[in-house]
Protein backbone atom coordinates (compact mmCIF):
# COMPACT_ATOMS: atom_id res chain seq x y z
CA UNK A 1 0.00 0.00 0.00
CA UNK A 2 1.36 3.10 -1.20
CA UNK A 3 -0.88 6.30 0.10
CA UNK A 4 -0.24 9.53 -0.85
CA UNK A 5 -2.00 12.84 1.03
CA UNK A 6 -4.80 14.12 -1.19
CA UNK A 7 -4.23 17.77 -2.23
CA UNK A 8 -7.15 18.12 -4.70
CA UNK A 9 -9.45 20.09 -1.49
CA UNK A 10 -12.72 18.14 -2.17
CA UNK A 11 -15.10 17.34 1.38
CA UNK A 12 -14.39 13.26 0.09
CA UNK A 13 -10.53 14.34 -0.17
CA UNK A 14 -10.64 15.77 2.99
CA UNK A 15 -12.29 12.72 4.42
CA UNK A 16 -9.46 10.76 3.10
CA UNK A 17 -6.77 12.68 4.22
CA UNK A 18 -8.51 12.82 7.70
CA UNK A 19 -8.68 9.06 7.54
CA UNK A 20 -4.98 8.75 6.69
CA UNK A 21 -3.89 10.95 9.74
CA UNK A 22 -5.89 8.53 11.85
CA UNK A 23 -4.00 5.52 10.57
CA UNK A 24 -0.92 7.11 11.44
CA UNK A 25 -1.52 8.38 14.28
CA UNK A 26 -3.03 4.99 15.53
CA UNK A 27 -0.11 3.54 14.15
CA UNK A 28 2.37 5.60 15.84
CA UNK A 29 0.31 4.73 19.23
CA UNK A 30 -0.11 0.90 18.85
CA UNK A 31 3.73 0.50 17.36
CA UNK A 32 4.49 -1.13 20.25
CA UNK A 33 7.93 -2.04 19.02
CA UNK A 34 10.64 0.79 19.53
CA UNK A 35 12.97 2.04 16.61
CA UNK A 36 16.30 -0.17 17.06
CA UNK A 37 19.27 1.83 16.49
CA UNK A 38 22.93 -0.01 16.10
CA UNK A 39 25.67 2.39 16.76
CA UNK A 40 29.30 0.75 14.30
CA UNK A 41 32.57 2.21 13.76
CA UNK A 42 36.21 0.53 14.37
CA UNK A 43 37.68 1.59 18.14
CA UNK A 44 37.67 5.16 19.42
CA UNK A 45 35.30 6.39 16.44
CA UNK A 46 33.15 7.57 19.21
CA UNK A 47 30.42 5.38 19.87
CA UNK A 48 29.81 5.14 23.48
CA UNK A 49 29.84 8.57 23.38
CA UNK A 50 26.89 8.86 21.33
CA UNK A 51 25.47 6.12 24.35
CA UNK A 52 26.23 8.62 26.77
CA UNK A 53 25.05 12.09 24.95
CA UNK A 54 21.49 9.84 24.78
CA UNK A 55 21.76 9.62 28.54
CA UNK A 56 22.56 13.03 28.79
CA UNK A 57 19.64 14.32 26.39
CA UNK A 58 17.10 11.59 26.49
CA UNK A 59 17.37 10.13 30.11
CA UNK A 60 18.30 11.29 33.24
CA UNK A 61 21.67 12.13 32.84
CA UNK A 62 24.34 10.58 35.34
CA UNK A 63 23.51 10.72 39.11
CA UNK A 64 25.96 11.16 41.61
CA UNK A 65 27.17 7.31 41.58
CA UNK A 66 27.93 7.36 38.02
CA UNK A 67 29.87 10.49 38.42
CA UNK A 68 32.25 8.89 41.07
CA UNK A 69 32.51 5.60 38.90
CA UNK A 70 33.91 7.72 36.02
CA UNK A 71 35.95 9.87 38.12
CA UNK A 72 37.99 6.55 38.80
CA UNK A 73 38.29 6.04 35.32
CA UNK A 74 39.42 9.70 34.61
CA UNK A 75 42.11 9.38 37.04
CA UNK A 76 43.24 6.32 35.03
CA UNK A 77 43.08 8.40 31.92
CA UNK A 78 45.52 10.71 33.14
CA UNK A 79 47.70 7.98 33.93
CA UNK A 80 47.66 6.69 30.54
CA UNK A 81 48.14 9.68 28.80
CA UNK A 82 51.15 11.16 30.79
CA UNK A 83 52.77 7.16 30.69
CA UNK A 84 51.98 6.92 26.85
CA UNK A 85 53.96 9.94 26.38
CA UNK A 86 56.38 9.75 28.53
CA UNK A 87 57.52 5.91 27.51
CA UNK A 88 57.25 6.93 24.05
CA UNK A 89 59.77 9.45 23.67
CA UNK A 90 63.11 7.38 23.75
CA UNK A 91 61.78 5.69 20.36
CA UNK A 92 61.06 9.07 19.44
CA UNK A 93 64.26 9.87 20.34
CA UNK A 94 62.89 13.00 22.32
CA UNK A 95 65.13 14.01 25.37
CA UNK A 96 63.03 15.67 28.50
CA UNK A 97 63.72 19.47 28.19
CA UNK A 98 64.95 19.74 32.11
CA UNK A 99 66.99 17.34 32.92
CA UNK A 100 65.38 17.35 36.83
CA UNK A 101 62.19 16.20 35.38
CA UNK A 102 64.03 13.13 34.92
CA UNK A 103 63.18 11.57 38.38
CA UNK A 104 59.00 12.35 37.43
CA UNK A 105 59.35 10.67 34.53
CA UNK A 106 61.00 7.39 36.64
CA UNK A 107 58.34 7.70 38.88
CA UNK A 108 55.71 7.76 36.36
CA UNK A 109 57.44 4.64 34.76
CA UNK A 110 57.44 2.75 37.16
CA UNK A 111 53.71 2.58 38.17
CA UNK A 112 53.55 1.05 34.69
CA UNK A 113 50.92 1.03 32.20
CA UNK A 114 47.63 0.01 34.92
CA UNK A 115 48.66 3.23 37.30
CA UNK A 116 49.19 3.15 40.87
CA UNK A 117 46.53 2.08 43.61
CA UNK A 118 46.17 5.41 44.87
CA UNK A 119 46.82 8.96 43.16
CA UNK A 120 48.55 11.01 46.02
CA UNK A 121 49.75 14.60 46.20
CA UNK A 122 53.39 13.65 44.97
CA UNK A 123 51.91 11.70 41.94
CA UNK A 124 50.29 15.03 40.53
CA UNK A 125 52.95 16.80 41.44
CA UNK A 126 55.21 14.52 38.82
CA UNK A 127 52.67 14.66 36.66
CA UNK A 128 52.26 18.33 36.26
CA UNK A 129 56.16 18.86 36.31
CA UNK A 130 55.80 16.58 32.92
CA UNK A 131 53.43 18.06 31.55
CA UNK A 132 55.08 21.90 31.99
CA UNK A 133 58.38 19.78 30.09
CA UNK A 134 59.16 21.26 26.95
CA UNK A 135 59.92 17.25 25.69
CA UNK A 136 57.11 16.05 26.91
CA UNK A 137 55.39 18.63 25.04
CA UNK A 138 57.01 17.60 21.52
CA UNK A 139 56.34 13.80 22.13
CA UNK A 140 52.76 14.73 22.80
CA UNK A 141 52.32 16.36 19.22
CA UNK A 142 53.97 13.31 17.84
CA UNK A 143 51.03 11.04 19.07
CA UNK A 144 50.54 10.09 16.16
CA UNK A 145 53.13 7.84 15.46
CA UNK A 146 52.54 5.75 18.78
CA UNK A 147 48.65 5.20 20.92
CA UNK A 148 47.61 7.95 22.78
CA UNK A 149 44.05 8.70 23.80
CA UNK A 150 42.14 11.48 22.25
CA UNK A 151 41.63 13.15 25.55
CA UNK A 152 45.82 13.32 26.67
CA UNK A 153 45.62 17.14 26.33
CA UNK A 154 41.92 17.39 27.87
CA UNK A 155 42.50 15.98 31.27
CA UNK A 156 46.61 16.54 31.75
CA UNK A 157 45.23 20.63 31.10
CA UNK A 158 42.83 19.84 34.15
CA UNK A 159 44.99 17.96 36.64
CA UNK A 160 44.47 20.33 38.94
CA UNK A 161 40.76 19.77 39.14
CA UNK A 162 40.53 16.03 38.87
CA UNK A 163 43.26 15.75 42.00
CA UNK A 164 40.85 17.44 44.52
CA UNK A 165 39.05 14.83 46.79
CA UNK A 166 35.88 16.01 46.02
CA UNK A 167 35.97 15.86 42.77
CA UNK A 168 32.95 15.34 40.61
CA UNK A 169 33.67 14.70 36.91
CA UNK A 170 31.05 17.48 35.09
CA UNK A 171 28.81 15.88 31.65
CA UNK A 172 31.55 17.77 29.37
CA UNK A 173 34.41 15.18 31.37
CA UNK A 174 32.16 11.96 31.27
CA UNK A 175 32.21 12.65 27.41
CA UNK A 176 36.47 13.13 27.38
CA UNK A 177 36.69 9.77 29.59
CA UNK A 178 37.82 6.66 27.47
CA UNK A 179 36.82 3.41 28.46
CA UNK A 180 36.94 0.59 25.67
CA UNK A 181 33.50 -1.22 24.93
CA UNK A 182 34.05 -4.57 25.38
CA UNK A 183 30.47 -7.14 24.87
CA UNK A 184 27.27 -5.46 23.87
CA UNK A 185 25.42 -2.44 25.74
CA UNK A 186 21.77 -1.13 25.07
CA UNK A 187 20.30 1.67 26.29
CA UNK A 188 16.47 2.52 25.92
CA UNK A 189 14.93 6.18 25.92
CA UNK A 190 11.69 8.25 24.71
CA UNK A 191 11.40 10.61 22.20
CA UNK A 192 8.84 13.01 21.45
CA UNK A 193 7.81 12.87 18.16
CA UNK A 194 7.72 16.25 16.23
CA UNK A 195 4.10 17.32 15.50
CA UNK A 196 5.58 17.80 11.69
CA UNK A 197 5.13 13.81 11.94
CA UNK A 198 2.38 13.59 13.74
CA UNK A 199 2.71 13.05 17.33
CA UNK A 200 3.30 11.26 19.78
CA UNK A 201 6.17 9.35 21.80
CA UNK A 202 9.30 7.24 20.52
CA UNK A 203 10.53 4.50 22.10
CA UNK A 204 14.57 3.83 20.77
CA UNK A 205 16.55 1.18 22.13
CA UNK A 206 20.49 2.03 21.22
CA UNK A 207 22.93 -0.77 20.64
CA UNK A 208 27.02 0.22 21.79
CA UNK A 209 29.14 -2.99 20.52
CA UNK A 210 32.96 -2.34 20.69
CA UNK A 211 34.93 -1.25 17.54
CA UNK A 212 38.09 -2.88 18.00
CA UNK A 213 38.89 -6.07 15.37
CA UNK A 214 38.54 -8.35 18.28
CA UNK A 215 35.11 -7.57 19.64
CA UNK A 216 33.75 -7.60 16.13
CA UNK A 217 32.24 -11.38 15.78
CA UNK A 218 30.15 -10.34 18.19
CA UNK A 219 28.21 -7.48 16.05
CA UNK A 220 25.94 -10.48 14.37
CA UNK A 221 24.23 -11.09 17.60
CA UNK A 222 22.58 -7.73 17.22
CA UNK A 223 21.74 -7.23 13.81
CA UNK A 224 18.23 -9.10 13.53
CA UNK A 225 15.19 -6.54 13.68
CA UNK A 226 17.64 -3.43 13.34
CA UNK A 227 15.93 -0.20 11.94
CA UNK A 228 19.04 2.31 11.52
CA UNK A 229 22.95 2.03 11.73
CA UNK A 230 24.81 4.81 12.72
CA UNK A 231 28.21 4.35 11.22
CA UNK A 232 31.00 6.72 13.31
CA UNK A 233 33.75 7.22 11.68
CA UNK A 234 36.86 9.35 13.93
CA UNK A 235 37.93 11.56 10.96
CA UNK A 236 41.01 12.74 12.76
CA UNK A 237 42.52 9.71 12.87
CA UNK A 238 43.89 9.89 8.96
CA UNK A 239 47.71 9.84 10.24
CA UNK A 240 47.10 7.14 13.01
CA UNK A 241 47.42 3.20 13.04
CA UNK A 242 45.04 1.03 14.66
CA UNK A 243 45.73 0.18 18.64
CA UNK A 244 45.28 -3.31 17.67
CA UNK A 245 47.77 -3.25 14.58
CA UNK A 246 50.06 -0.60 13.75
CA UNK A 247 50.66 -1.67 10.27
CA UNK A 248 47.14 -0.58 9.58
CA UNK A 249 45.84 3.02 8.92
CA UNK A 250 42.75 3.78 11.01
CA UNK A 251 40.95 5.51 7.98
CA UNK A 252 41.43 3.32 5.77
CA UNK A 253 40.38 0.23 8.63
CA UNK A 254 36.87 2.40 8.57
CA UNK A 255 36.55 2.45 4.81
CA UNK A 256 37.22 -1.47 4.56
CA UNK A 257 34.69 -1.80 7.88
CA UNK A 258 31.93 0.62 6.42
CA UNK A 259 32.34 -1.65 3.34
CA UNK A 260 31.81 -4.66 5.23
CA UNK A 261 28.58 -3.01 6.42
CA UNK A 262 27.32 -1.73 3.30
CA UNK A 263 27.47 -5.07 1.79
CA UNK A 264 26.08 -6.98 4.16
CA UNK A 265 22.97 -9.50 3.69
CA UNK A 266 22.36 -9.07 6.86
CA UNK A 267 22.01 -5.53 6.95
CA UNK A 268 20.16 -4.66 3.81
CA UNK A 269 16.88 -3.19 5.17
CA UNK A 270 18.77 -1.21 7.67
CA UNK A 271 19.01 2.51 7.28
CA UNK A 272 22.50 3.45 6.98
CA UNK A 273 23.82 6.85 8.62
CA UNK A 274 27.64 7.95 8.29
CA UNK A 275 28.61 9.89 11.22
CA UNK A 276 31.58 11.50 9.88
CA UNK A 277 32.98 12.32 13.59
CA UNK A 278 35.91 14.35 15.68
CA UNK A 279 35.73 17.30 12.97
CA UNK A 280 36.49 19.58 16.19
CA UNK A 281 39.99 17.21 16.37
CA UNK A 282 40.01 17.24 12.67
CA UNK A 283 40.53 21.14 12.13
CA UNK A 284 42.43 21.47 15.13
CA UNK A 285 45.10 18.83 13.06
CA UNK A 286 44.22 20.13 9.37
CA UNK A 287 45.06 23.93 11.18
CA UNK A 288 48.16 22.98 12.93
CA UNK A 289 49.58 21.95 9.19
CA UNK A 290 48.75 18.23 9.29
CA UNK A 291 47.91 17.05 5.82
CA UNK A 292 45.99 13.69 4.73
CA UNK A 293 48.04 13.87 1.23
CA UNK A 294 50.48 11.26 2.64
CA UNK A 295 47.93 8.80 4.00
CA UNK A 296 45.34 9.52 1.02
CA UNK A 297 47.80 10.38 -2.23
CA UNK A 298 44.54 10.99 -3.98
CA UNK A 299 43.78 14.20 -2.08
CA UNK A 300 45.98 16.26 -4.52
CA UNK A 301 43.76 15.40 -7.16
CA UNK A 302 41.01 15.98 -4.85
CA UNK A 303 39.07 19.68 -5.74
CA UNK A 304 36.38 21.44 -3.02
CA UNK A 305 36.07 25.07 -2.80
CA UNK A 306 37.10 26.11 0.67
CA UNK A 307 39.68 26.03 2.97
CA UNK A 308 42.39 23.32 3.96
CA UNK A 309 39.63 21.67 6.46
CA UNK A 310 37.04 21.74 4.35
CA UNK A 311 38.81 19.83 1.58
CA UNK A 312 39.96 17.44 3.92
CA UNK A 313 36.41 16.80 5.62
CA UNK A 314 34.86 16.67 1.70
CA UNK A 315 37.73 14.38 0.50
CA UNK A 316 36.80 12.45 3.55
CA UNK A 317 33.45 12.11 2.73
CA UNK A 318 33.83 11.15 -1.00
CA UNK A 319 36.03 8.21 -0.05
CA UNK A 320 32.92 7.32 2.11
CA UNK A 321 30.57 7.79 -0.84
CA UNK A 322 32.87 6.02 -3.41
CA UNK A 323 32.12 3.00 -1.13
CA UNK A 324 28.44 3.18 -2.09
CA UNK A 325 29.18 3.08 -5.70
CA UNK A 326 31.51 0.04 -5.65
CA UNK A 327 29.47 -2.99 -7.09
CA UNK A 328 28.07 -5.16 -4.57
CA UNK A 329 29.81 -8.26 -5.18
CA UNK A 330 26.95 -10.68 -5.94
CA UNK A 331 27.09 -14.33 -4.08
CA UNK A 332 24.81 -16.92 -4.81
CA UNK A 333 23.33 -17.85 -1.41
CA UNK A 334 23.60 -21.38 -0.66
CA UNK A 335 19.88 -23.15 0.11
CA UNK A 336 20.12 -22.97 4.16
CA UNK A 337 20.59 -19.30 3.72
CA UNK A 338 18.27 -18.40 1.18
CA UNK A 339 15.62 -17.45 3.69
CA UNK A 340 18.32 -14.90 5.28
CA UNK A 341 20.05 -13.46 2.38
CA UNK A 342 16.35 -11.19 1.27
CA UNK A 343 17.20 -9.01 -1.50
CA UNK A 344 16.66 -5.27 -0.89
CA UNK A 345 13.93 -4.14 -2.62
CA UNK A 346 14.07 -0.69 -2.68
CA UNK A 347 16.85 1.25 -3.50
CA UNK A 348 18.86 1.99 -0.59
CA UNK A 349 20.05 5.53 0.65
CA UNK A 350 22.99 6.71 2.88
CA UNK A 351 22.92 9.78 5.08
CA UNK A 352 26.15 11.82 6.01
CA UNK A 353 25.83 13.93 9.09
CA UNK A 354 29.48 15.60 10.09
CA UNK A 355 29.60 15.57 13.68
CA UNK A 356 31.65 16.53 17.51
CA UNK A 357 30.22 13.74 19.27
CA UNK A 358 31.55 15.22 22.74
CA UNK A 359 29.57 18.35 21.65
CA UNK A 360 25.54 17.62 23.26
CA UNK A 361 24.27 20.47 21.35
CA UNK A 362 26.09 19.55 17.72
CA UNK A 363 24.37 15.84 18.97
CA UNK A 364 20.86 17.52 19.99
CA UNK A 365 20.87 18.96 16.11
CA UNK A 366 22.20 15.98 14.63
CA UNK A 367 19.79 13.33 16.15
CA UNK A 368 17.07 15.76 15.63
CA UNK A 369 17.43 15.43 11.75
CA UNK A 370 18.31 11.87 12.12
CA UNK A 371 15.08 11.41 14.07
CA UNK A 372 12.89 12.93 11.13
CA UNK A 373 15.07 10.44 8.77
CA UNK A 374 14.19 7.39 10.53
CA UNK A 375 10.96 8.03 11.11
CA UNK A 376 9.80 8.26 7.71
CA UNK A 377 11.78 5.40 6.56
CA UNK A 378 9.80 3.69 8.89
CA UNK A 379 6.63 5.55 7.72
CA UNK A 380 7.61 4.28 4.03
CA UNK A 381 8.31 0.95 4.68
CA UNK A 382 4.78 0.73 5.91
CA UNK A 383 3.35 2.30 3.02
CA UNK A 384 2.19 5.35 4.44
CA UNK A 385 4.29 8.03 2.66
N1 LIG B 1 37.47 15.71 20.81
C1 LIG B 1 36.64 14.72 20.50
N2 LIG B 1 36.75 13.55 21.13
C2 LIG B 1 35.88 12.58 20.81
C3 LIG B 1 34.86 12.73 19.83
N3 LIG B 1 34.16 11.59 19.75
C4 LIG B 1 34.70 10.76 20.67
N4 LIG B 1 35.74 11.35 21.30
C5 LIG B 1 36.62 10.79 22.31
O1 LIG B 1 37.25 9.66 21.73
C6 LIG B 1 37.43 8.64 22.69
C7 LIG B 1 36.84 7.35 22.16
O2 LIG B 1 35.44 7.46 22.11
P1 LIG B 1 34.49 6.24 22.45
O3 LIG B 1 33.10 6.76 22.38
O4 LIG B 1 34.94 5.56 23.67
O5 LIG B 1 34.79 5.30 21.18
P2 LIG B 1 34.12 3.90 20.83
O6 LIG B 1 33.76 3.96 19.39
O7 LIG B 1 33.03 3.60 21.78
O8 LIG B 1 35.34 2.89 21.02
P3 LIG B 1 35.28 1.30 21.33
O9 LIG B 1 34.46 1.13 22.56
O10 LIG B 1 36.70 0.88 21.50
O11 LIG B 1 34.67 0.68 20.13
C8 LIG B 1 36.78 9.14 23.98
O12 LIG B 1 37.79 9.65 24.84
C9 LIG B 1 35.87 10.28 23.52
O13 LIG B 1 35.74 11.29 24.47
C10 LIG B 1 34.79 13.99 19.14
O14 LIG B 1 33.98 14.21 18.25
N5 LIG B 1 35.71 14.93 19.52
MG1 LIG C 1 32.78 2.11 23.10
Amino acid sequence: MRLIPCMRGTDEDEDHSKQIDREIKNWIKTYNEAIKLLLLGTGESGKTTIIKQMKILHVQGFSLKERAEKAVHILHNVHESIYDIVSNMPALSIPLQNPKNIQSQHYILKWGPSGPLEYTEVYFDHVRALWRDGGVRECFKRANEYQLIDSAEYFLDRIDLIEKPDYVPSDADILRCRQKTTGIQKIEFKVKVPKSMHGGVQDFWMFDVGGQRGERKKWIQVFEGINAIWFLVACSDFDQTLREDNTQNRLKEALELFGDVWQSRFLLEAGLIVFLNKQDLLEAKVSQGRSIAPYFPQYDQFSAAGDEYTRTKMFIKSLFMGILTKKRERRQPNASERFIVGEATRSRECYFHFTTATDTDNVRTVFRDVHQIILTQLLNNIGVY
